[in-house]
């Protein structure tokens, strides 16, 4: 049993890290803001397993000495401290190199992302605002919705206090492409652990743009199947938001969405080559100034950002109707950290 817990724990390490080894891993501190929450207690699970993480530094505005107290019985390497309220933050941010951020309300039935903009963008812009003074070289990775406002806050942020740098900052969108991956390969019959679909845009509604053209291995769609699969994607959320009924939003797959990403982060710090991943980062692919596309991630965070390749006339079309609604999101953000 033993064993096999350790193999399953091994074999969930390399996601998000297909076709690569790792040399010489660096142990890196890790903290995750919001650690007490739906998404923070079992990302913070995901990632206690990881043999590349040393410290693992859970802050919340309540309740993380019991989380980290009962995460630290678990016998792996990373030692685990709980962090609570403002006083601590500092602590808890110092020396960290990769700072995950899952902290704000989630939705209910009827509401949009951007309904969370009035409580989540001040959280938002507190917790950027402190990692830019206390560790302003880790990898920010925002979690919080409304993705599509809070990452351009974070910019800002960051560029007030001079520190700004455009490869560390992520929107974490993974949940998007695993997704996509998981409902190509129900409804087409590829293995699911092989399926990879770049997902592009935002992270709400119809700024979420699944790329089925490009999917690995290559598969046919006809019209109906590309349409209806692309509006289950980009309504995957409000899926999950219906069946909980009042009871918050996705936290289990984006609990493994966040960790996919995080190992892929820690994996491309260690030297680990081909690491690619999608999320909203600061862009020139197209006119929007924040856009996800696939990028490829190295020791200082993105090294290329590889673009959308050649887009099918769907595809086209889906991305002008996407852009009026982004771009006022990311105003929107924008606005709100220079008021
Ligand atoms: N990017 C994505 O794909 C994606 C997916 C799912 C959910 N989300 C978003 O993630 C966020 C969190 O969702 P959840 O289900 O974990 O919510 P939750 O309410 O279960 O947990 C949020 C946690 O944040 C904490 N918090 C609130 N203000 C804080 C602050 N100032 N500092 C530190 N912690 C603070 C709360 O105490 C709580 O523990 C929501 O905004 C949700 O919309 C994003
Ligand atoms: O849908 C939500 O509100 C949460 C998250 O953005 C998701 O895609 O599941």
């Amino acid at each position: 049993m033993a064993n096999f817990v350790r193999r399953a724990a091994c074999n969930f390490l390399n996601i998000g890290s297909r076709n690569f080894s790792v040399s010489a891993p660096r142990h890196a501190k890790v903290s995750v803001l919001g650690a007490a929450g739906g998404i923070g207690q079992p990302l913070s699970l995901l990632l206690k397993q990881s043999t590349l993480i040393s410290e693992l530094a859970l802050y919340d505005v309540a309740n993380t000495v019991g989380v980290a107290a009962d995460l630290s019985h678990i016998e792996s390497a990373a030692q685990v401290k709980g962090y609570v309220g403002d006083s601590q933050l500092e602590e808890c941010l110092q020396g960290s190199k990769i700072v995950i951020i899952p902290a704000g309300v989630p939705r209910k039935p009827g509401m949009t992302r951007d309904d969370l903009f009035n409580i989540n963008a001040g959280i938002a812009m507190s917790l950027s605002e402190a990692a830019s003074k206390v560790c302003p070289d880790a990898m920010l990775c925002i979690i919080s919705n409304p993705v599509n406002s809070t990452v351009p806050i974070a910019s800002e942020v960051y560029k007030k206090n001079g520190v700004f740098d455009p490869r560390k900052l992520f929107g974490v969108t993974t949940l998007d492409v695993v997704r996509a991956n998981t409902f190509i390969s129900e409804l087409k019959g590829t293995p699911v652990t092989q399926t990879q679909c770049p997902v592009i845009g935002g992270h709400a509604g119809v700024t979420i743009l699944p790329l089925l053209s490009q999917v690995e291995p290559s598969c046919d769609f006809t019209d109906q199947e590309r349409e209806s699969l692309t509006v289950r994607i980009q309504n995957a959320g409000t899926e999950v938001v219906e069946a909980k009924a009042g009871g918050g939003s996705a936290t289990l797959s984006m609990a493994y969405a966040g960790a996919r990403f995080a190992f892929a982060l820690l994996q491309a710090m260690n030297g680990a080559k081909n690491v690619v991943e999608c999320s909203f980062v600061e862009s020139d692919v197209t006119e929007l100034q924040f856009f996800s596309t696939p990028l490829l991630l190295g020791p200082n965070g993105i090294e290329a950002n590889l673009g959308m390749g050649t887009l099918i006339d769907f595809e086209q079309e889906a991305l002008e109707k996407m852009k009026p609604e982004l771009s006022g999101s990311i105003a929107k953000g924008i606005k709100f950290a220079n008021k």
